[in-house]
C-alpha cells in the first residue's frame, strides 16, 4: 500500500520535507467527543483496547477530526506486563492498577516472555484492521513502554510520584531488576517486530518515568535496554524514543540506534540539537499551552517551531494531550504547524 502522506516518515529519516509533520501523543482518547461517545457504550477501557474493530475506529478518529499526519494505534503500554502474566485493571478516574506486583525472584521466574501472536494478538489484529481502514492516508505508529517504565508499574502496582518501591529495587536488588528488565526487553522486541509485520510504519518507545532515575541508573537500567530494542528493529522502520524528563541523558540519546528523540516541554531543542548528532527531534509544546486563547496557542506554536527550525522536526506536544483540552485549540495548534512551517521554508528561500 503506497502512503499518500509520508511526511512523518521522511522527517524521521532526516530527509527534507515541504512542511513539518504533526501529531499528538494521546490524540486518540478523551479529548474527542466521538471517543467519549463510543467509550460510554462499553464496559471499560480494556474492552476498547481488546476489541480490534473498536480500537481501529478510535485510532482513526483523530485522523478525521484533527487532520494529523500520523495515526497511533489505540492501546496501552500496560498490555505488555499483562501478556507476561501480570493482569492490570484500569480504574475509572484513577488510572492503572496491578492487583499482583513483582516482589521476588520467584515472581520474576513465574513471568513469561510473551509470544506476540498468542498473548497480544488483539493489538496485532487492531493494527491490521486499522491499516486496511486507513487505506494509506497516513503512516501508522506502533508503540511500547520502555522496559524501565514497565518495571516501574509492575513493581509499584500503580502510578506514583516517586515510584520508590521500583527505585528501591534498583538499589537493593539490582540483579533482580536486571532479570525482570531482561524478560520485559525480550517481550518488547518480539512485540514491536510483530507490530511492524502487522502494519506499523514507525515505532515509539515511551519512557514516561525516565526522569526520576539518577543518571547512572538511567544509563544502566533504562538506556541500555532501549538501545537493545532499537537495534533489534528492522532498519527501514524509524524509531522514536521519548524519555520524559531525562535532561541528564543527552549523551545516552546521541548513542541510541534510533532516528528520533522526543522532547518534553522543559527541553530547549536549540540546546539538544548539537548534542544528538543528526537525529530528528519530536515535540514539545507545553500541553497546558492549549488552555490559552486561539491567539496564544498560535503564538506559542510559532515560537516552538522557530526553536526547532524547519527540518528534522516532528511537531507534537511535550507529553500526552490532557483530556479536558478543547479540540478546537488542538486544531489551532495543528493548523499553525502546517501554515507556519511552510512559511519558514519560504523565508529561507
Ligand atoms: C504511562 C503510560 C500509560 N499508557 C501510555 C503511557 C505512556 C505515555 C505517557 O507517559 O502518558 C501510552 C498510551 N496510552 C494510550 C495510548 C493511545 C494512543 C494515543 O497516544 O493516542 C498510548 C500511547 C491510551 C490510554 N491509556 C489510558 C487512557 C485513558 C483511559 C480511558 O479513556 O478510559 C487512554 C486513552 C489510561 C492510562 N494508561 C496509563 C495511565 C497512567 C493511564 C491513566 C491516566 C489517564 O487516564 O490518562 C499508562
Amino acid at each position: 500500500m503506497m502512503l499518500k502522506n509520508d511526511l512523518i516518515l521522511r522527517a524521521a529519516r532526516g530527509e527534507q520535507t515541504e512542511r513539518t509533520p504533526v501529531w499528538l501523543m494521546r490524540q486518540a482518547g478523551r479529548i474527542l467527543p466521538e471517543y467519549r461517545a463510543l467509550r460510554a457504550l462499553l464496559s471499560g477501557f480494556k474492552e476498547l483496547v481488546e476489541t480490534p474493530e473498536l480500537a481501529a475506529e478510535v485510532t482513526i478518529q483523530p485522523i478525521d477530526a484533527l487532520d494529523v499526519d500520523a495515526a497511533i494505534i489505540f492501546s496501552d503500554i500496560l498490555v505488555v506486563p499483562e501478556a507476561m502474566g501480570l493482569t492490570y485493571e484500569m480504574v475509572e478516574a484513577r488510572g492503572p492498577l496491578f492487583p499482583e506486583t513483582v516482589k521476588s525472584a520467584a515472581d520474576v521466574a513465574r513471568l513469561r516472555v510473551a509470544d506476540p501472536e498468542e498473548h497480544l494478538g488483539y493489538v496485532l489484529e487492531a493494527l491490521r484492521v486499522t491499516k486496511r481502514a486507513l487505506n494509506g492516508r497516513v503512516p501508522l505508529i506502533g508503540f511500547a513502554g520502555a522496559p524501565w517504565t514497565i518495571l516501574a508499574y509492575m513493581v509499584e502496582g500503580h502510578g506514583s510520584k516517586t515510584f520508590s518501591k521500583a527505585r528501591r529495587m534498583l538499589f537493593q536488588e539490582p540483579e533482580l531488576a536486571h532479570a525482570l528488565l531482561r524478560k520485559i526487553t525480550d517481550t518488547t522486541i518480539a512485540y514491536l517486530r510483530a507490530q511492524v509485520e502487522a502494519g506499523a510504519n514507525m515505532l515509539q518507545v515511551f519512557d514516561s518515568w525516565a526522569g526520576i532515575l539518577n543518571p547512572q541508573h538511567y544509563h544502566t537500567f533504562s538506556a541500555s535496554y532501549i538501545a537493545e530494542i532499537c537495534a533489534a528493529m528492522p532498519a527501514d522502520v524509524p524509531v522514536t524514543v521519548f524519555a520524559k524528563g531525562a535532561y541528564f541523558a543527552h549523551e545516552d540519546f546521541a548513542r541510541l540506534p534510533c532516528r528520533t528523540i522526543g522532547l518534553d516541554w522543559n527541553e530547549d531543542p536549540r540546546k539538544v540539537r548539537p548534542l544528538v548528532g543528526d537525529k530528528t527531534l519530536q515535540g514539545n509544546l507545553d500541553p497546558c499551552a492549549l488552555y490559552g486563547s486561539p491567539d496564544q496557542v498560535r503564538a506559542a506554536t510559532i515560537e516552538m517551531l522557530e526553536r526547532f527550525g524547519p527540518q528534522r522536526h516532528i511537531a507534537n506536544l511535550g507529553h500526552g494531550v490532557y483530556p479536558d483540552t478543547d479540540p478546537d485549540r488542538v486544531r489551532v495548534f495543528i493548523d499553525t504547524v502546517k501554515e507556519h512551517s511552510l512559511r519558514m521554508r519560504q523565508d529561507v528561500g
